[in-house]
């Protein structure tokens, strides 16, 4: 195991959750709203209470596919007379008089004069006579009006993230059109003058810019509007144009690359004269150096240029922030605790995001094993991940058989 100390390992170097509570306290949620149809509100948030435009359910329906019959007929000798049917969309019309039963469907209304439901197969037909075996009580397997919740009353609040299960709800509550937060603008870009875009040839010394597409990727997860302002050039005026171009027309600005201590690059002086921006050093690996402040009305989050350090920079800090300015609470990821299959080698000093899969053993054990270097330039090892190992600041290394924190890898990073 190794115990050298860490270079890094200086107190100046601020704890993730530390940084992660500065970084809050500095943006706003964006308050301005616009009115949405229910087919293009799935990711966005509620900016109003919804309360519901009918009965849920609007009436007494049947749960199974039998016979609905009143309760108090049933006197376990005389079978009842079939009268009609009741289909879902078909009701049966009129009143069930007493001595006699409906053939009903699940969901089909209940007709009146019955009050309970036998499942068909508890039941024998003989033409138009029909023995049912008595239920357990009166109103077995009816789902009576407005027993989920009545109309007028309120089904989803402000700030509510529309997900799959809201989309669904809204639609069963009526509402077709209603207001949302508006989509947060987010404008991005790489600087540096090695990269080039994928389908051009590669000259000696360049490569090729992934962290454009990784970053995208993750705003469109996050569900904001994301504009790609491409590669920038490592020169004062282009980059200057750049995050007037960024900022005029978003409410974040992020670029990766140039946040470090090289001095190859244009970005700090720049931001340094167009807006107040502070470079922080983490104690998080991958992610030390990153740069945030305000360029106009924009948030700027600066990433480092390691493809790895990008993104999980982007989903430690930037998703945070992003949620807060969308209206949404901030939720604790979850964590678990895993069987290390085998050793890790760590330098205490920052707290680690290993890349890892989290699997099950036969025995139904959780266990947990890298998927490979861990440099923070192997973006590879992220594609074969579903989970990051926490390990803590103190943490110099670990042994196999270990138990080690384990935080599974949400929408964001899928
Ligand atoms: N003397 C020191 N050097 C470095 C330190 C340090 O503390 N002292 N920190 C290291 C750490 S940690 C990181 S992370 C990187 C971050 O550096 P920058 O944010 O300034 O990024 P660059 O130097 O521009 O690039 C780093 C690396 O990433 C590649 N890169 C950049 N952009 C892209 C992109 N869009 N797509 C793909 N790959 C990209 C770039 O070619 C470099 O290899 O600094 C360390 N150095
Ligand atoms: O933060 Mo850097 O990401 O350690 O490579």
């Amino acid at each position: 195991m190794p115990t050298q100390a860490d270079p890094c390992s200086k107190p100046s170097l601020m704890h993730p959750d530390q940084a992660i509570a500065a970084l809050l306290e500095q943006v706003k949620h964006v308050t301005d709203s616009e009115i949405v149809a229910l087919q293009h509100a799935l990711g966005r948030v509620l900016a109003e209470d919804l309360a519901s435009h009918v009965d849920l359910p609007p009436f007494d329906n049947s749960a199974m596919d039998g016979y609905a019959f009143n309760f108090d007929d049933l006197d376990g000798t005389k079978p009842l007379t079939l009268i009609g049917e009741s289909f879902a969309g078909h009701p049966f019309v009129g009143q069930c008089p007493p001595g006699s039963c409906v053939r009903i469907m699940t969901g089909a209304p209940v007709p009146a004069g019955c009050d309970t439901v036998q499942m068909q197969e508890k039941v024998t037909a003989d033409g138009n006579n029909i023995s049912i075996e008595a239920p357990k009580a009166k109103g077995a397997n009816v789902r009576y009006r407005a027993e989920e919740l009545k109309k007028g009353t309120t089904v989803l609040k402000a700030g509510t993230y529309i997900g799959s299960a809201e989309m669904g709800v809204l639609a069963t509550i009526g509402a077709n059109q209603f207001r949302v937060y508006r989509q947060l603008k987010v404008a991005f870009f790489s600087t540096g003058d090695e990269l080039r875009p994928v389908g051009t040839d590669l000259g000696p010394g360049q490569i090729y810019d992934s962290n454009r597409y990784s970053i995208q990727g993750m705003l469109m997860r996050a569900n904001v509007e994301s504009i790609d302002l491409g590669v920038i050039e490592d020169n004062k005026e282009a980059i200057r144009q750049a995050f007037k171009e960024a900022a005029d027309c978003a409410d974040m600005v992020i670029t990766s690359g140039g946040v470090s201590v090289g001095d190859a690059d244009f970005t700090k002086q720049v931001l340094d004269e167009e807006g107040k921006i502070t470079f922080w050093k983490l104690a998080m690996k991958p992610g030390k150096p990153f740069a945030f402040g305000h360029l106009n009305n924009a948030v700027f989050c600066g990433l480092p240029g390691n493809p790895v350090s990008s993104m999980v920079t982007f989903y430690k800090l930037v998703w945070p922030l992003l949620q807060k300015m969308q209206g949404l609470p901030q939720a604790k990821p979850l964590t678990l605790s895993a069987t290390l299959t085998q050793d890790i080698r760590k330098l205490a000093g920052r707290v680690e995001y290993q890349r890892a899969v989290l699997s099950y053993n036969e025995q139904g054990d959780a266990q947990v094993s890298l998927t490979g270097g861990q440099s923070s330039g192997m973006l590879t090892s992220m594609t074969m991940a579903n989970c990051f190992i926490i390990l803590e600041q103190d943490c110099n290394g670990l042994t196999a058989g270990s138990q080690v924190t384990v935080e599974p890898f949400n929408s964001v990073l899928g």
